[in-house]
């Protein structure tokens, strides 16, 4: 179920006109994704996908459809947001490309083709590391800014609310890697580290393919409402525990990580700094998801539309990367 709220055709069939996107054949909820209302829009020029903000509100929105929309524009493949024609009105709070349906905040995006991967061989690894590379290169001079708000410093207030649902166990490994990583953030190395605007959830289930299995074709990256300016290793971090891990153990995996490894760096080389620190960047990876999934899991905010997803598979990746810290 990922439709909150309900559109109307004339509703939709209003806001594609306004965007210069035809008129409005179809209109169908999508019911995959779990945070926004989402909808197919089918005009005689396209397919189209329709979103209602049901969390973020209009000031939150444009980093996040500013830089879709910048990296669209740089040849990357993201849903690019629909701006409405010059001149057309704009409401307070809007701008051309953030729109308000149903008193929510909205936007309308091009529908990617293909699918997601939730099975991913070494070459959806490769094609993802290349794309994953590609981005932040046409992200670096992207204007706007804000942190990643899933960063350090939000690790460091939400450990101690998190503590009280853990065993002895898991308490003495979450404190100690949270001052493992704060120590590393206080180094040299890491403030040597190249940054900008990184996606921060590049999970299997955030990314399209067409193609065959054995020649994908990446079709696209979505769902950037985590991005914010944060290191590029850490971005890579995060898509490569994911992408790369053996889910039941935790593990890495050794042909997809090379593959995305050798795919990122063609595109953008590694810098000493990085290399010495993706060993530390890949724990750091495992405990963002890890306190996440446990504060969602044992804190569910009240009207909570979120289904938690299990914490123990991070705290698992996260002693795996621990007690392996070399890279395949
Ligand atoms: N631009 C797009 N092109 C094609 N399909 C899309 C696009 N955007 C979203 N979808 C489809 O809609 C589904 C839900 O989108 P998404 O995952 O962004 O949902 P959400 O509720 O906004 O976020 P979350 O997954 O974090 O809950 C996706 O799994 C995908 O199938
Ligand atoms: N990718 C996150 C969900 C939020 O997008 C997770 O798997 O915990």
């Amino acid at each position: 179920m990922a439709v909150y709220t309900d559109v109307s055709d004339a509703e939709a069939g209003a806001l594609m006109r306004a965007l210069g996107l035809g008129e409005l054949t179809a209109l169908r909820g999508i019911e995959g994704g779990i945070e926004n209302t989402n909808y197919f829009a089918t005009t005689d020029q396209g397919e189209w996908v329709l979103t209602l903000f049901e969390r973020l509100n209009h000031a939150q929105l444009p980093f996040y459809l500013h830089l879709m929309k910048h990296l669209a524009q740089h040849g990357v493949p993201v849903p690019e947001p629909q701006a409405k024609a010059d001149g057309a009105p704009v409401a307070a709070g809007e701008d051309d490309i953030l729109h308000t349906v149903c008193g929510k905040p909205a936007a309308v995006v091009n529908r990617l083709r293909g699918k997601s991967e939730l099975q991913p061989g070494a070459a959806h690894c490769a094609a993802v590391g290349d794309m994953l590379a590609r981005a932040h290169l046409a992200a670096r001079d992207y204007p706007l800014r804000q942190p990643n708000l899933r960063g350090l410093t939000w690790w460091n207030e939400t450990v101690p609310v998190v503590l009280p649902h853990l065993d002895d166990a898991q308490s003495a490994l979450i404190r100690t890697e949270l001052a493992y990583q704060n120590h590393i953030a206080a180094g040299s190395a890491y403030a040597a580290l190249p940054r900008g605007a990184i996606h921060a959830d590049l999970f299997r289930d955030n990314v399209m393919f067409e193609g065959t299995r054995e020649q994908p074709v990446l079709s696209g990256f979505f769902d950037f409402y985590f991005a914010g300016v944060d290191t590029w290793l850490f971005d890579l971090a995060v898509a490569l525990n994911d992408w790369a891990v053996d889910l039941p153990s935790g593990r890495a995996d050794t042909a997809r990580t090379r593959a995305m490894l050798a795919a990122y760096t063609a595109v953008r080389p590694l810098t000493d700094a990085e290399r010495r620190l993706l060993p530390a960047m890949l724990r750091a990876g495992a405990l963002r998801f890890w306190i996440s999934r446990l504060w969602d899991f044992h804190l569910p905010r009240e009207a909570s539309m979120l289904k938690p997803h299990d914490p123990t598979h991070f705290e698992r990746v996260l002693r795996a990367r621990v007690a392996d810290p070399l890279l395949p």
